[in-house]
């Protein structure tokens, strides 16, 4: 088994702060069974098992105190879901590779069931509790985590089964945890329901509700930037910041899953979650502490404090050819893309415009947030025309963060230049691995770490932004713009930016630099 690229922390560290009191001084000694619900999908083949597979390689899953399981309606055998789920378990050439992959599949158990009937969950406690007893966990002390890789429709009835049957006890140190992955509802009636359902049969600090992009490598580096950097302090403010903008673009469009993105659309799907969690990182205070519930209190005064969306500050474009998808309905009014600004009416941020953006079938795929400054007063180089400052986090592809800043043009003249500092992961860090987001936040669940996940009244506060909005784009009020797949999107949403006030830098563009 390859070795660590992480420092493998003690197991008596691994409960968190947001773990509930009660258990905080009773160590962790129980063997793992790991849950996946909803196995036969395609979450769980391309992430979740995956994402399990790299952490077994790393050692953060010991084959003798973990097992993993598979749960879905489909009739499979063990080795018929190892089949499936193999060719997701990476091409690594490296040695051992196979035979880990071989050794990990070993630990998969598959259990065929339905949703809402007993009888599968008894079956599948049977199984886990075997489990269990083999490894000689005492009652009460192994740990249970469920990962919900299906669709959000079920989740109120299997919360209920796996109250009804598979709870683990938890008087010695063990627990039993929820995964559950997004869309959490579709608006804030629907949302706040599926809370309250969710949370009559478990506690919060049980509820670990995820969102993939809290788990990249520069969106988790983003409290490091802002809080540990002394450049950026005096500067994170509307004094000094014109306008951020923070951007998600796909070059593909939504093939085979038209059917769901069609119900959902890309602000449910993208802005409200994906988004808006990286413009809280951007713009949250400093938290008292780096205790998950300290971050996430920060997290929700800012998300509170946004004001209500103007239709003049959206665009909202649907790429030609969507509704020729035969599960797309042929009048389909979902947004394909969209441009919103958010305003924060806050003593840091009155007045400058948070700009989201995402669409599906554009010209480039990537990920970035854009901070771009104000011109610099009484400027002497007349530079202005150049370009002003910015700072981007290139959140993918090819990590990066740089500065856009002006020079003086290398030569025998006094002449200035775009420029930049450029932090390239790749080049910069040879040879590191960058974990996949599921990885991290796999792991969090495990060492009951909910700083990356979303917490209820975060939540809630984040559907109260965008519910009037989504509400007028169900109803017809608003209408998509058609665009030209593999195009920027509508022209009207760069109209927009201008409007907003950014500038665009002509002439100067950075290239991520090869090695
Ligand atoms: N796929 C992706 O890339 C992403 C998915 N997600 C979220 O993850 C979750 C799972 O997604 P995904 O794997 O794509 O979903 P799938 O449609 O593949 O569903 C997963 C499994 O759930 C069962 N299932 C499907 N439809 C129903 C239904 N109507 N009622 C009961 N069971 C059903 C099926 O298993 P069986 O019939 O065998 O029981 C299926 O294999 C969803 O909440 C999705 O929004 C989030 C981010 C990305
Ligand atoms: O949640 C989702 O994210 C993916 C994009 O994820 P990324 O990590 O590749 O950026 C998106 O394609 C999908 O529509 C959405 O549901």
């Amino acid at each position: 088994m390859g070795s660590g690229q992480w420092l493998m922390e003690k197991r008596s560290s691994f409960r968190s702060d947001s773990f509930s009191k009660e258990y905080e001084n009773v160590p962790e000694t129980g063997c793992l069974s790991i849950i996946v619900l909803g196995a036969s999908g395609d979450l769980a083949k391309k992430k979740t098992f995956p994402a399990l597979f790299n952490l077994y390689r790393q050692g953060f899953l010991q084959s003798n105190e973990v097992h993993i399981f598979g749960y879905a309606r489909t009739k499979i055998s063990d080795d018929e879901l190892g089949n499936r789920i193999r060719g997701y378990l990476g091409k690594d050439a490296s040695p051992g590779h196979s035979e880990d992959v071989s050794k990990f599949l070993q630990l998969i158990k598959y259990v065929s069931g339905s949703y809402d009937t007993e009888e599968g969950f008894k079956l599948l406690d049977k199984e886990i509790s075997e489990h269990e007893l083999a490894k000689n966990s005492a009652e009460g002390s192994s740990r249970r985590l469920f990962y919900f890789a299906l669709p959000p429709s079920v989740y109120p009835i299997v919360c209920k089964m796996i109250k009804k049957c598979c709870m683990n006890k938890s008087d010695f140190g063990g627990w039993t945890r929820i995964v559950v992955e997004k869309p959490f509802g579709k608006d804030l009636e629907s949302s706040e329901q599926l809370s309250a359902q969710i949370g009559e049969l478990f506690e919060e600090p049980q509820i670990y509700r995820i969102d993939h992009y809290l788990g990249k490598e520069l969106v988790q580096n983003m409290l490091v930037l802002r809080f540990a950097n002394r450049f950026f302090l005096p500067l994170w403010n509307r004094d000094n910041i014109d306008n951020v903008q923070i951007v998600f673009r796909e070059d593909f469009g939504t093939e085979g899953r038209g059917g769901y993105f069609d119900e959902y659309g890309i602000i449910r799907d993208i802005i409200q979650n994906h988004l808006l969690q990286v413009l809280c990182l951007v713009a949250m205070e400093k938290p008292i502490s780096l205790k998950p519930e300290h971050i996430r209190d920060e997290k929700v005064k800012v998300l509170q404090s946004v004001l209500p969306i103007k239709d003049e500050e959206v665009v909202l474009g649907q790429y030609e050819g969507y509704r020729d998808d035969p599960t797309v309905p042929d009048h389909s009014n979902t947004p394909t893309f969209a441009t919103v600004v958010l305003r924060i009416h806050n003593e840091r941020w009155e007045g400058v415009p948070f700009i989201l953006k995402a669409g599906k079938a554009l010209n480039s795929r990537k990920a970035e947030i854009r901070v771009q400054f104000k011109d610099v007063p009484g400027d002497i180089f007349k530079c202005k025309k150049q370009g002003r400052n910015e700072f981007v986090i290139r959140l993918q592809p090819s990590e990066a963060i740089y500065m856009k800043l002006t020079v003086k043009q290398p030569g025998l003249e006094m002449s200035t230049a775009q420029s930049e500092l450029d932090l390239s992961y790749g080049q910069r860090y040879q040879g590191v691995t960058i974990p996949e987001a599921y990885e991290r936040l796999i792991l969090d669940t495990i060492r009951g770490d909910q700083q990356h996940f979303v917490r209820r009244d975060e939540l809630k506060a984040a559907w109260e932004i965008f519910t009037p909005l989504l509400h007028r784009i169900d109803n017809g009020e608003m209408k998509p713009i058609p665009y030209e797949p593999g195009s920027r999107g509508p022209a009207e949403a760069d109209q927009l930016l201008a409007k907003a006030g950014y500038v665009q830098t002509h002439g100067y563009i950075w290239i991520p630099p090869t090695l």
